[in-house]
């Protein structure tokens, strides 16, 4: 009998952080690179004869004070976070006499969307693109339901568990929404993924669960685009915006094209019924609505939600 999935909002009472020690952690080979961090493919093998679990490690990039505080504050998120939807927390891993540390997750084999869809995309139809996008629904309706937002929902940060199973990873941007207000407003910038921001993310830093819902729109882009690198959406945006601007003013192109209503062309061969439903007015992530929910009286509404 499968078991039902499962995102729980509540954390059991945690003791300490699962600790894994260094000496039994053997490097194996990079994964990838996520906010503030490499992730590396590491087996704890505590009896040294290679029957350990492999586990996917996420060093901190520089000891900077800075990082480290952001660091902790990403492991302290993972740690709550209990869905079948969003990468499992295992531990952390101190080195250098606690002055540096590393965040132990489970490991999925099978990468992220971005290389995983554009190898398969011969046997990846659009039932199974639909059955990953309502994964991430659900994954981000449950961290909403913490009132947390991810703020770099891409398909870069989509991991695949299996060919039927897709996770939400990186919350290495991830901040709480404060109980009185209903969105996050960010100080200092740092390097943001501008072409996966909603239009009030550009312009103001302003981060709430409608930003997150157009990050998705994104995701559901680069999805149904197969991932392929000749339609990423910084490419179709730089495109449009012309490659000759200088750096500190993309943002300004970018949210002028936006407000111009200019949007992400619609990914060739997409089913004209998701073609309709991105035009949707709006998204919302409820696991009552498959993947796009039409108009709901939710305080989601986006009204400028036409990704493509
Ligand atoms: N955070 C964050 C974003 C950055 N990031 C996360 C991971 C990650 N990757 C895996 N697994 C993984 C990754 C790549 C491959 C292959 C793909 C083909 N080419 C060779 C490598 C295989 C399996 N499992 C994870 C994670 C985090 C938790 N569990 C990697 N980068």
């Amino acid at each position: 009998v499968t078991q039902s999935p499962v995102c729980r909002s509540y954390s059991h009472p945690q003791h300490d952080q699962t600790l894994f020690e260094e000496r039994y952690l053997r490097y194996i080979s990079p994964l990838g690179k996520g906010n503030f961090g490499s992730v590396e493919l590491c087996r704890y093998d505590p009896l040294g004869d290679n029957t350990g679990e492999l586990v996917a490690v996420k060093k901190l990039q520089s000891n900077k004070q800075s990082n480290l505080e952001d660091f902790q504050k990403e492991v302290n998120t993972l740690h709550v976070l209990h869905c079948d939807y969003i990468v499992k927390y295992k531990g952390v891993c101190y080195s250098m006499g606690r002055l540096s540390m590393s965040l132990v997750m489970e490991y999925l084999p099978y990468g992220s969307l971005i290389g995983y869809l554009e190898k398969n995309k011969h046997n990846i139809n659009t039932r199974r693109m639909l059955l990953f996008a309502s994964q991430i629904c659900k994954g981000m309706e449950y961290l909403q339901s913490l009132r947390y937002v991810h703020r770099d929902l891409a398909a870069r940060n989509i991991l695949v568990a299996s060919e039927t199973l897709v996770k939400i990873a990186d919350f290495g941007l991830t901040k709480v929404i404060p109980h009185n207000k209903d969105y996050y407003r960010v100080t200092q910038p740092g390097e943001s993924p501008i072409f996966w921001y909603a239009p009030e993310s550009i312009t103001e830093s302003r981060f709430s669960q409608k930003s997150d819902v157009w990050s998705f729109g994104v995701v559901l882009h680069e999805i149904f685009s197969y991932c392929d690198i000749s339609f990423n959406p910084k490419r179709l945006y730089m495109q449009e915006i012309g490659h000759n601007v200088l750096g500190t003013s993309i943002s300004v192109h970018l949210a002028n094209l936006l407000k111009g209503n200019w949007r992400l062309p619609p990914p060739l061969n997409c089913p004209p019924k998701v073609r309709l439903l991105c035009a949707v007015e709006t998204v919302v992530f409820s696991e009552y609505f498959l993947i796009f929910a039409i108009v709901s009286k939710s305080d989601l509404w986006r009204n400028d939600f036409l990704i493509c």
